[in-house]
């Protein structure tokens, strides 16, 4: 009473603070009460609090009587059964410190005391707050804070259950709907017979009411439904429901077990901190909350202490997860369920002794025409007429060749466009690469993509220097420019093999295959062939006579005739398995490629493979896929951009922004690599994987794609295919005229400031046919419109093979002699460029508008 004279405004929370209660019971207790109130801020006026201070009064001069009874009762029993009795005593004595800790958000530590404390002082515990109950009820006095009023309301929480529990709970339960309090009796018989005996069905009528009544009661309370969940196990009985039903404190009817008319209380007090929680991946800060025995707002304090602030929907990651339960003593187990419809992504950690060795995986790259398929070729039937005389050589995308009892497994696909695409596709197929090199040629564009592709990939690197039969061979020219490239032969200090080879011919192919054997040793390629198998579609297609064929490399496992399997989005049973020489196989080990039929549809190259139990599951799992990918084709871009580049390096998930060049000339791509790689904000760094000269090719896109790179264009375009490529990947290219802007676009888009207010939007192209020079006027460039359209007052360039030979205003744009607005796809059209003359046939004059952007 004193504070709420002394305070112009009580709030309910204030209120509820001063009797150690939550607001929520307090709003519940006002509600029942019929007083307005509409949540924890609400004002409590004095006749509001009059009257809860009545409601208590009612309930403590109840208890009274009720404690009386239940002392009697207990002494009667003391006598008879000392240990029980002291039990019982204890429970009851927990019950309130139960309540009280659900209303401080205190329980794990006085919960821990009070168990600890239990048997022994457990009389004394329930006695003290006996007298303050009733000392409470006596004056009928508001608590006053500080300790007493903690212990007051101890006492009055406490008391108030067990009074309501038996006939006042039951009664002011009456009122509420017949329903649920049916509803929920009968489930509380249930749990009633669960503890057996005939006293049980006593309590029934009782049970089902106060179910009810908690029922309704509860709806307030969900938190200390955990309370009450506790008191459940030690079968609180009658008491325990009227307890809920009057204190407001909501706990499902399966709390209470009903004991009887005559209520027995034997509660346990149970420290609900567990010791140990199981985390299956992120979750929420309520989730947490309630795996770990808490109440949220307990966890969103402790978050706050450890710096974050959070609220109960937001999602925690695992690390905050592990701190906040290490900060209640709660030890952690985390298992990541495996989500088996993405089983590429998921590693399998075998133990050391079950990996055995398994042949190495190679893969030959290289410039057009330097003997990439002659290599193969080469190797493949040296082979066969060394080793496997008899067999038909089948063309299923990989073969394993023999030399010295060791297999070596090659890939059939030459070049790097294949290997790389592969790798965009997610698929880790190659272990090394042979970057073949022709001797009288040297290295050319190709030999620096294939390096670079190999390097982004990460793979060891052999140098094949071919053709060496040739007259005009010069090996150590080749060698020499490697070097240029980190490829220093190993006579030189190096580290690359660098063997000379005649694929022609069939010179050097034993050392080649014996220096792949060696990188093989030292990089140790293991596999388990102990499990179910794992690898990747090399090719697959759809054969008339046999259905759908894919041509496998096995990775990992065996596989066996008759598993069913999920490639990519389809599913099978392996019908029949060839391998390279034509031969049945029943099974086939890691680093195998092998053919297979069984399908029921064509999975992609690039696509994942593996052995599940059944076809069942096969198939359950490939629809998941299926819809999964679905709805990742409809979600947005994974891929990084310079405009959500910010985003990456905040969320911690890039180190490295990878950039390709491409540029005019060399030396304005050595300069933008120069500039580049001075770059550093906030620890991320600009690597560039891949520069040269000339357009911007399919092959710089795919390598982007495989390695999450933007492209940037000096004075170059995409080509066609290019462009249309980017498009589908969802690959960044940013074409620009000018050194600083580009460190300038970078920089920006690193430290998260960039701002493109503008965004060229290019909207058609016009071939050059025809030129024609009229004094006066310059040059007017006959042109046909090969896609979109040209506006007179679009900004345009002009382009030569690849290269942004002027950039500026078109000045005049006519159909015949008439000046036209636009002229779209398909028509003719004369246009001239302000300020340039020197337009050339087959030039082509690309037309952009400037757009803003919205970010
Ligand atoms: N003299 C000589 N010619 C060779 C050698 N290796 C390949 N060639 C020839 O070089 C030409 C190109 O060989 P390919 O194997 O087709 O070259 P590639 O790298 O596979 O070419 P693409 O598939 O077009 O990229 C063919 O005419 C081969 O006969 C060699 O060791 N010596």
């Amino acid at each position: 009473m004193s504070k709420q004279e002394s305070k112009d405004k009580l709030r309910v929370y204030e209120y509820a603070k001063s009797l150690n209660m939550s607001s929520k019971e307090i709003i519940t207790i006002l509600k029942r009460l019929d007083i307005p109130v509409n949540n924890h801020m609400s004002v409590m006026e004095n006749d509001a609090v009059s009257k809860v201070e009545n409601f208590f009064k009612e309930i403590k001069s109840n208890a009274a009587k009720q404690s009386g009874a239940g002392t009697a009762q207990i002494h009667a029993q003391k006598t008879e059964q000392p240990k029980i009795q002291q039990e019982k005593q204890v429970s009851m004595n927990n019950k309130k410190t139960n309540q009280n800790q659900s209303s401080t958000n205190s329980r794990p530590q006085s919960g821990q005391d009070n168990r600890r404390s239990g048997s022994p002082s457990g009389q004394g515990g329930q006695n003290r707050s006996g007298g303050q109950r009733q000392g409470n009820a006596g004056s009928g006095n508001r608590p006053q804070g500080g300790s007493a009023p903690r212990q007051q309301s101890g006492g009055s929480v406490g008391s108030r259950p067990q009074n309501s529990g038996q006939r006042d709970g039951g009664a002011s339960v009456g009122s509420r709907p017949q329903n649920s309090g049916q509803r929920d009796g009968g489930a509380t018989v249930k749990t009633a017979e669960r503890s057996g005996g005939g006293q049980n069905r006593g309590g029934q009528g009782g049970g089902n009411r106060s179910g009810g009544n908690n029922r309704n009661n509860g709806g307030g309370g969900g938190r200390q439904g955990g309370n009450n969940r506790f008191e459940d196990r030690t079968g609180g009985g009658g008491q325990n429901r009227g307890n809920a039903g009057r204190g407001g404190k909501g706990g499902k009817f399966n709390n209470n077990r009903g004991r009887g008319g005559q209520q027995e209380q034997r509660r346990e007090k149970i420290d609900n901190t567990p010791k140990k929680i199981i985390v299956r991946g992120e979750m929420t800060v309520g989730e947490t909350a309630k795996l770990l025995h808490k109440d949220a707002s307990e966890v969103i304090k402790k978050l706050i202490m450890l710096g974050t602030m959070a609220t109960i929907n937001q999602e925690l990651d695992m690390d905050t997860i592990l701190l906040l339960a290490g900060d209640f003593g709660v030890e952690v187990e985390v298992k990541i369920p495996v989500e088996e419809d993405r089983f590429e992504t998921t590693e399998e950690n075998d133990e050391p002794e079950s990996l055995t060795t398994r042949p190495p995986v190679v893969t030959i790259m290289g410039h057009v025409d330097h003997g990439k398929t002659t290599l193969l070729d080469a190797i493949r039937s040296t082979n066969v007429i060394g080793g496997e005389a008899g067999g038909i050589t089948q063309h299923i995308g990989a073969y394993q060749v023999e030399i010295n009892s060791k297999k070596i497994t090659f890939l059939d696909t030459p070049g790097h466009e294949a290997f790389t695409a592969m790798r965009a596709r997610g698929a880790q197929v190659t272990d090394m690469t042979i970057i073949v090199v022709a001797a009288d040629d040297g290295v050319m564009p190709q030999t620096v993509e294939a390096i670079n592709h190999a390097k982004a990939a990460g793979l060891p690197i052999i140098v094949a220097v071919n053709k060496i039969d040739k007259p005009d061979a010069n090996p150590d020219k080749v060698k020499q420019e490697l070097t240029e490239y980190e490829l220093v032969p190993e006579e030189w200090g190096g580290d690359t093999i660098f063997v000379n080879v005649s694929a022609k011919q069939k010179m050097g192919l034993e050392d080649l295959l014996e220096m792949i054997l060696l990188v093989a040793e030292v990089n140790e390629y293991k596999a388990n062939p102990d499990k179910r198998a794992r690898g990747t579609i090399i090719e697959a297609e759809l054969d008339k006579g046999r259905g759908s064929v894919a041509r496998i490399l096995v990775q990992n496992g065996t596989l066996k005739v008759g598993d069913a399997f999920v490639a990519g989005n389809c599913f099978g049973r392996v019908r029949a398995m060839v391998n390279d020489k034509g031969r049945r196989l029943k099974e086939a080990g890691p680093s195998t490629p092998v053919e297979i039929t069984g399908l029921t549809e064509v999975p992609l190259a690039g696509d994942p493979f593996m052995v599940f139990e059944d076809e069942r599951k096969a198939r359950a799992i490939a629809e998941k896929r299926a819809t999964t990918q679905r709805q990742s084709e409809l979600g947005s871009n994974t891929r990084v951009t310079l405009d959500d580049l910010f985003q990456h390096i905040k969320d911690g998930e890039m180190k490295d922004l990878n950039v390709i060049i491409k540029g005019d000339v060399q030396g304005s791509v050595e300069a933008l690599k120069g500039s580049l790689n001075k770059i550093e904000v906030e620890g991320v760094r600009v690597k560039i994987i891949h520069s040269s000269v000339g357009a911007i090719n399919e092959s710089d896109i795919i390598l982007a794609a495989a390695s999450n790179a933007i492209v940037i264009g000096f004075n170059v375009r995409p080509d066609n295919q290019a462009k249309a490529t980017a498009d589908s990947e969802k690959v960044d290219i940013r074409l620009h005229r000018v050194i600083y802007n580009v460190i300038e676009e970078i920089e920006q888009a690193m430290k998260g400031m960039l701002d493109p207010i503008y965004k060229e939007n290019i909207i058609g192209h016009a071939e050059v046919r025809n030129v024609f020079k009229v004094s006066k006027v310059g040059t007017i460039a006959g042109c046909m419109i090969t896609s979109g359209k040209i506006s007179r007052n679009a900004e345009a360039r002009l382009i030569r093979d690849g290269i942004v030979i002027f950039e500026g205003k078109i000045d005049s744009l006519k159909r015949f002699k008439d000046d036209a607005k636009e002229v779209a796809q398909g028509y003719e059209c004369g246009i001239t460029l302000d300020g340039y003359n020197d337009v050339k046939e087959n030039d082509v004059i690309e037309a952009f508008v400037m757009e803003t952007v919205e970010r």
